[in-house]
């Protein structure tokens, strides 16, 4: 605004001296003017105060020497006087000019007016421009002053004052020009401004005009709109006040820093420091990220611009920009993330053109197949091939990227140094923009260590860890495969279950690493004397089973005796010179059956018969066996009813103490009655329960049956005796035994010294230290312990020692030859002293003579159990037998 303001004053003073000229050369006329009035005035009526002579003598130089033309015309229109100044405008020498008729003098147009005058009377004066003739023919403007005089004593003249008016004319001209000139100059300022303010008005920039003290004199209209919209309630949009002040006050979505380096700008721009500043910042609000740039300029003005008269601010939203400098940076930034995630990815990646010509590898690609970059750009992915897949396998590869545009699955590679390896690869297209192939982008994984650990994997599931042969899975999956092929082709197939004799015995008494040893040895014997479509396979401890294909009955014996022949050699493992025998059952499809199962089970018949039939030999499956397995699966279905259905109940066998006098306790005996069945012998049944696990809940019921009917004798004034209850292995095996026991006995309401729980040898045998620590469990409840059978299993004598057993139980088949039995009769006489040795009661069971009770008794036997003093009795019949025994009674208890 200021530099424009100036230039104005410059020429509003021009026109103003113009004007001044003017109007001095103006009032110079009127003073002429006035002072021809005033001589005209002095010589019509005042007393002239020299003498007349010398004032008409003054008068006559002073008009000779005025710079307007005078002259005195006749009424006739004669120049009668004419003055030089007259005669020198009209260019003719002034002896010439008086005496020219007036008309000579005036351009033919101002004739007319000039008679006017002449003719006028009375001193009217008059005044008017006209054109004067000069001698050369020359119009020159002029204006006259014209009157009449009437001396005394003279005829009326009429006086004419010229003033050439050229001069004025020219400065009038002049004049006129420089105010066109200056109209023009305002005129295209005006535009200008108004050009301007449209153009402030048009632009979205926020624009303010400051002072030189940095005061806003004007906004334009983005300006108001943004203050509007911002909230700015302020009617006078912030013009007059200082802008630095109003960047003090920093809103939300402002930088203070900014704040102050907008004012400090608008400082440094006002005091000419710098003629221009610029700066960007943010001005976010509630709802969107703004960003402005402030621009700063001076307005200056003087003749060199040096002249700081303001300053112009602009801000201009800049948020599109930032926006997009914003997003660009984003997207460099996720390229340089994609780029560095591709580099350091862990998988391999390769991605090729359209032509599937290597473009790419990563780090991983390098690290996984060997190649360096420069090995494979510009080459195919053929290069890494295996030759494990044949072309059949990529021409469905490449037609699934081609069609769905990805394809998944393993692969094997070949490395730089040649190995092969597994892959899981991933080939996915890249099109452009019209759909076409532009990329295809493989990424991969090395496999390797987790095929090995699926092989490994599949090894544990399908083979025995010990000796590597296929295990059960593995075992019947391969049967199913070759029973199928059997049925197909009307063939034959062979299934032996072997199973070492005694082995037990070997790990009881070397350990387990020998047994180990022994039955990898064992195995190795045999797998190297079958055939190759033969599988053996160890079905846990020491069994075996072995699947023969397309072996008739002839042949399965030839395979038996040659392995009975093979496994009874000597092994020797760990410097333990030992043997083996096994026993073989032998199952033959489809006659003992047409699935694996019913094989199986014939095979395990077969086979529990040869250990029947004395071990170290083989049995085929036959009629008689089957019928026995046919009975065993009748016995177990109606096993699982069996409880529901209340069908057993329990007998009480009288035990006496050696005297055969005095009856010391009972045996709680197991009785099953179906109805369908009848009575079923607990030697046939308690195996099958064991075997189907329904032992355990079996089991339980006796227990509790029997505590509670102890306490009913109780009730009923039986004398406290020792009540002996069998306990199954599989019983003892279980993980609450003593907690179950307790619970049952403290739910009976009788003590637990009452009870005493018959546990088989092999309970003791199969896992010594278990045994010892449940027994001891039992025992610190109160529960007494005997062993049942003793002398028919393998007990290992160094842990019988640490069993917390009240009694061992000789087993009957050592007192039925007595005493007539010499072998007998040294095996009861040992146990007795064992156990006498080791703090513990005999007792001796199916005692059924006289002379057996004697014996037993002169050895010492502590106690005696059998049909010689009675057989099992029902509860009630055993209360009364008891009341009539206790007291001890003399003779036969009968
Ligand atoms: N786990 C469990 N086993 C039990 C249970 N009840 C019985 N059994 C076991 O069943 C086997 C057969 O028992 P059982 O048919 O009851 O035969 C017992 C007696 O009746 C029989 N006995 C008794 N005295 C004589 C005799 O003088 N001569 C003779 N020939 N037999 C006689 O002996 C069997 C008792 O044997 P034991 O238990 O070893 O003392 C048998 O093994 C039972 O243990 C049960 O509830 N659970």
């Amino acid at each position: 605004m200021e530099p424009r303001q100036a230039h104005h004053g410059e020429l509003a003073a021009e026109l103003a001296a113009l004007q001044l000229q003017l109007n001095h050369a103006e009032d110079g006329w009127q003073t002429v003017c006035s002072c021809e009035a005033d001589a005209q005035a002095a010589g019509e009526g005042q007393e002239p105060s020299v003498a007349a002579g010398h004032v008409d003598h003054a008068c006559r130089l002073l008009i000779e020497e005025i710079a307007e033309g005078a002259l005195m015309v006749s009424r006739a229109g004669v120049v009668v006087y004419a003055n030089r100044a007259f005669a020198t405008l009209l260019g003719r020498p002034q002896h010439e000019t008086i005496g020219r008729r007036i008309e000579d003098c005036f351009a033919p147009e101002a004739h007319p007016r000039l008679a006017r005058v002449l003719g006028a009377r009375g001193g009217l004066r008059r005044r008017m421009q006209l054109d004067l003739l000069t001698a050369g023919g020359r119009r020159v403007a002029t204006r006259l002053s014209t009157g009449q005089l009437q001396l005394p004593g003279a005829p009326e003249l009429t006086f004419l004052v010229v003033k050439d008016l050229t001069p004025q004319r020219r400065h009038d001209a002049a004049l006129a020009k420089r105010e066109s000139a200056l109209q023009d100059m305002r005129e295209r300022q005006q535009r200008t401004e108004n050009h301007l303010q449209e153009v402030l008005a048009a632009i979205p920039a926020h624009v303010a005009l400051l002072d030189t003290r940095g005061v806003i004199v004007s906004v334009n209209e983005a300006w108001k709109q943004f203050a509007k919209s911002n909230g700015y309630q302020g009617g006078d949009f912030g013009i007059g006040q200082n802008y630095a002040d109003l960047c003090g006050g920093v809103s939300e979505g402002q930088d203070a820093h900014d704040a102050a380096s907008a004012a400090e700008h608008i400082r440094s721009v006002l005091s000419g420091q710098s003629a221009e500043a610029a700066l960007e910042y943010p001005c976010h609000s509630p709802t969107e990220d703004r960003w402005f740039r402030m621009t700063v300029a001076a307005l200056k003005s003087g003749p060199d611009g040096g002249t700081v008269d303001g300053a112009i601010v602009m801000h201009i939203n800049i948020s599109e920009r930032k926006q997009a400098e914003s997003a660009e940076r984003t997207a460099l930034a996720e390229k340089l993330l994609i780029a560095r995630a591709v580099e350091q990815s862990a998988e391999g990646l390769m991605v090729t053109d359209s032509r599937r010509r290597i473009v790419k590898v990563n780090h991983a690609f390098e690290a996984i197949t060997g190649y360096a970059d420069s090995d494979v750009l510009g080459r195919t992915p053929r290069l890494l091939s295996s030759g494990r897949q044949d072309r059949t396998f990529y021409e469905a590869m490449w037609a699934a990227v081609e069609t769905s545009g990805h394809w998944r699955g393993e692969i094997w590679s070949r490395r730089k140094d040649g190995t092969v390896y597994p892959l899981s690869m991933s080939v996915s297209r890249l099109d452009d923009a019209d759909g076409q192939p532009m990329n295809y982008v493989a990424s991969f994984s090395d496999i390797s260590e987790r095929k090995a650990a699926e092989e490994r994997v599949r090894r544990m599931a399908h083979f025995d860890a010990l000796t590597g042969l296929p295990n059960r899975a593995l075992l019947v999956e391969r049967a199913a495969h070759e029973l199928r092929i059997a049925h197909r082709s009307d063939g034959q197939l062979a299934l032996m279950f072997i199973d070492l004799d005694h082995f037990k015995h070997i790990n009881d008494s070397l350990g387990h690493a020998v047994g180990d040893g022994l039955l990898v040895a064992l195995a190795e014997r045999f797998q190297q004397a079958l055939r190759e479509q033969d599988t053996l396979a160890r079905s846990g401890g020491d069994e075996f089973v072995l699947l023969l294909p397309g072996t008739d009955a002839p042949g399965a014996a030839h395979v038996a005796q040659k392995l009975l022949a093979l496994a009874s050699l000597p092994y020797r493992v760990d410097r333990h010179e030992l043997s083996i025998t096994p026993s073989i059952g032998i199952a033959l499809y489809p006659v003992d059956g047409e699935d694996f199962g019913a094989l199986a089970r014939a095979a395990d018949a077969a086979m529990y018969r040869a250990k029947q039939g004395g071990r170290n030999r083989f049995r085929f499956h036959t009629a008689d066996i089957h019928a026995q397995s046919a009975r065993m699966l009748q016995l177990e279905n109606a096993l699982r009813q069996a409880l529901a259905h209340s069908e057993f109940s329990l007998r009480y066998q009288p035990q006496f103490d050696g005297t055969g006098q005095q009856i010391v306790g009972a045996e709680a005996l197991l009785r099953w009655h179906n109805r369908e069945l009848g009575t079923v012998s607990p030697a046939e049944f308690i195996a099958i329960a064991e075997s189907s696990g329904l032992i355990t809940s079996i089991g339980e019921w006796v227990l509790r049956t029997a505590s509670q009917q102890m306490r009913a004798w109780l009730d009923d004034g039986l004398a406290p005796l020792t009540l002996a209850v069998n306990l199954s292995a599989v019983q003892f095996r279980q993980p609450n035994l003593t907690e179950t026991v307790t619970r049952i006995v403290g739910e009976a309401g009788i003590a637990p010294e009452l009870l005493e729980l018959e546990l088989t040898e092999s309970v003791a045998s199969d896992d010594p230290a278990a045994a010892v620590t449940v027994m001891n469990e039992l025992h610190a409840h109160g529960v007494r312990m005997s062993i049942d059978d003793f002398g028919t299993g393998y007990s290992s004598l160094s842990y019988l020692k640490r069993f917390k057993v009240d009694r061992l139980k000789i087993d009957r088949s050592f007192v039925g030859s007595l005493p007539d039995s010499g072998e007998d009769q040294a095996i009861v006489k040992a146990i007795i002293s064992l156990a006498r040795s080791l703090g513990m009661k005999t007792i001796a069971e199916g005692v059924e003579t006289q002379a057996q009770a004697r014996f037993l008794r002169e050895q010492g036997c502590d106690e005696m159990q059998g049909y010689w003093f009675s057989r099992p009795l029902t509860a009630g019949q055993f209360a009364r037998f008891a009341k009539a025994h206790h007291p001890p009674a003399a003779g036969r208890p009968g």
